[in-house]
């Protein structure tokens, strides 16, 4: 499985490329299947896009009523937390668009991240009766040490073969996180990275041209068994890379 690396000049085109490439899965994905399963990333990079979504000429672009909106992973926090990635994309898009309430899917932690993890993985699997977690799109992020979801260096979850959900912790962190694992992310028809900014040069370099050590890289892990992979990059990040695609 190869993956495209497609560089933008800025976070501002980055951000409504990744907004097209959400309206166009959906047109297609609801046109072909009546509905369109996502995963959305927190963090701070897609919040430009998710905004994006929110406005027009995207928002009567997409059809909302076949939206169906699941996270790639979640800090144990309130609900109102500002580290929450649900809240995050509430304000970014859900409070603005008539995506019903019902197809979206946050990941509720509670007080027992296994038992969390255990439920959100029933709710995922529920969702796709006929066998993989097949989103139709997938969208992650990088983080500086190489984690994407919440899938940390070290950490157990990163072994993980059979689940597809999992209760994971960044190394010096009180809270826990609920994220989903690779056999679960890489079940995905698309999936795609949006990476942006100078501080996440060397950590892309590495990943994508170094060698291979997903134990402190986990986004290598990332490699859709029959699905696409696609990293979306600006320049700053792609500042140490050798070979980019130059987006149109
Ligand atoms: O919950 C999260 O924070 C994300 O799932 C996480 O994997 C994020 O994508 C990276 O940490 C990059 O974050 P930024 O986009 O803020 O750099």
């Amino acid at each position: 499985m190869s993956a495209t690396v497609r560089r933008f000049n800025d976070e501002e085109s980055l951000s409504r490329a990744a907004a097209e490439i959400f309206a166009l899965t959906a047109e297609q994905a609801i046109a072909s299947q009546g509905r369109f399963s996502v995963l959305l990333s927190g963090g701070e990079t897609p919040r430009r896009a998710y905004e994006l979504l929110s406005q027009e000429p995207l928002c009567s672009r997409i059809p909302w009523q076949g939206v169906h909106l699941f996270w790639g992973d979640e800090r144990c926090v309130a609900a109102t937390d500002p580290a929450s990635n649900a809240l995050m994309v509430r304000r970014a898009l859900l409070d603005r668009v008539p995506i019903p309430e019902e197809q979206i899917h946050p990941i509720a932690c509670g007080t027992e991240p296994e038992v969390a993890a255990a439920r959100y993985e029933a709710l995922v699997r529920a969702h796709f009766p006929h066998g993989g977690a097949r989103f139709d799109l997938a969208l992650l992020g990088l983080g500086e040490d190489g984690h994407t979801a919440s899938l940390f260096p070290d950490s157990p979850s990163l072994g993980e073969q059979e689940h597809w959900v999992a209760a994971t912790r960044k190394k010096g962190e009180e809270i826990m996180r609920i994220s989903l694992t690779p056999p679960a992310l890489n079940q995905a028809e698309l999936v795609v990275f949006l990476v942006s900014g100078a501080h996440k040069a060397s950590v892309l370099h590495r990943v994508l041209e170094g060698p291979s050590i997903p134990r402190l890289l986990p986004a290598q892990l990332i490699a859709p068994s029959r699905g696409r992979l696609v990293w979306m990059v600006d320049q700053g990040a792609a500042r140490l890379l050798k070979t980019t695609v130059p987006a149109t």
